[in-house]
């Protein structure tokens, strides 16, 4: 039995440890000592999510533990994987390790698998992503995720052991277009949210949800992506979650940007950091994405909602 560390304790890393724990061995690890022995007490976090931990679950904050896994599961945020990685290099070295985060890295537009490539370049990369919500995964709710893998042996080895009856991977060997999907998403949710917010109605939010869509495929395609990979549950499939649903923070923030309101301090909104750091890729490849631009000026107040509407809408008319 391979030993499973889930390395971040927040909302998704605590759902993944509660749906894997049982039939595996599953260490849930947090950064903060004190609220890991308290979550280790009460063996619940209703601030987080709404079901209780099962009892084979252990949960520390010993980073020994990171030194003891077979297989860690990353669940921090995408602009906390650099630090985590570079905190625990010695202990993550020669792993295989699953990004589970969404973003990208706003300081050297990279995705997680190329973080961690750097930061540990003994260590295997994969990617975990796809449409679901914390909340639903811990509740047992059936969630199919997409999981990436260079090597299609150990692709096939840790879709079986991550995989439960309940939660259903898909592999492919597309690291790039699997992290692309996941981190893009947010940032057109937040687009749809805005719309939403602002009072622009339905359609207008499909037409931001289709157009943000072929800019995501425009720049994982130049980024090395498969289409294959942008129409499945890691693109597409996460993006109609994510822009459709009032229980995405990416979404519900942008709600709050469109009403002209300061959303909850403290919850992370990945899409924010992902807008700024994909209109600069998408200027360094010298890419056209017009939705992403008007979230990352948004998101920087430079403009508000009703503008970024006429800007889009008074771009020149083209073939689709
Ligand atoms: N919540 C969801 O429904 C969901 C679903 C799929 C994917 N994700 C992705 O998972 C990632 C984490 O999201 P979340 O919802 O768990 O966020 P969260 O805010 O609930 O939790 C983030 C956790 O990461 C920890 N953390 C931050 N910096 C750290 C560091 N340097 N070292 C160690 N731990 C650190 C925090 O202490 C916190 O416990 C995001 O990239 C998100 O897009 C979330
Ligand atoms: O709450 P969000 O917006 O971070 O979305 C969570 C997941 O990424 C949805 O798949």
């Amino acid at each position: 039995m391979s030993g499973i560390v889930v390395a971040g304790a927040g909302a998704f890393g605590t759902a993944l440890a509660v749906a894997l724990s049982g039939t595996r061995e599953v260490t849930l690890w947090g950064r903060d000592g004190p609220a890991m022995a308290r979550l280790s007490g009460t063996r619940s976090n209703p601030r987080l999510l709404a079901v209780p931990l099962p009892p084979a679950l252990d949960v520390t904050s010993d980073p020994a533990a990171l030194e003891r896994a077979d297989i860690l599961l990353l669940a921090v945020p995408a602009q906390a994987l650099r630090g985590f990685l570079a905190d625990h290099a010695e202990a993550l070295a020669e792993k295989p390790l699953v990004a589970c985060g969404k973003g990208i890295d706003l300081e050297t537009l990279e995705g997680p698998t190329a973080v961690i490539a750097h930061a540990i370049p003994s260590a295997r990369p994969l990617v975990l992503t796809g449409p679901s919500f914390a909340a639903d995964i811990a509740r047992g709710l059936p969630t199919a995720l997409t999981l990436a893998c260079a090597d299609p042996e150990e692709g096939t080895r840790l879709q079986a052991l991550l995989s439960t009856p309940v939660l259903r991977l898909y592999r492919t060997t597309d690291l790039v277009g699997a992290e692309l999907g996941g981190a893009l998403k947010n940032v057109v949710a937040i687009a749809c949210g805005a719309c939403l917010g602002g009072g622009f109605g339905e359609s207008a939010r499909a037409a931001l949800l289709t157009r943000g869509f072929a800019e995501m495929r425009r720049l994982a395609l130049v980024c090395g992506a498969e289409d294959g990979t942008l129409m499945g549950l890691s693109g597409l499939g996460d993006l109609v979650l994510t822009a459709m649903s009032e229980g995405s923070r990416n979404y519900r923030y942008g709600l709050h940007l469109g009403r002209g309101e300061s959303f909850e301090p403290g919850v992370t909104v990945e899409g924010a950091a992902t807008a700024l750091a994909a209109a600069r890729l998408g200027q360094r490849l010298g890419i056209d994405l017009p939705v992403t631009d008007a979230v990352a000026a948004l998101v920087e107040g430079h403009i508000d909602v009703g503008s970024a509407v006429r800007a889009l809408l008074d771009r020149p008319l083209k073939a689709e």
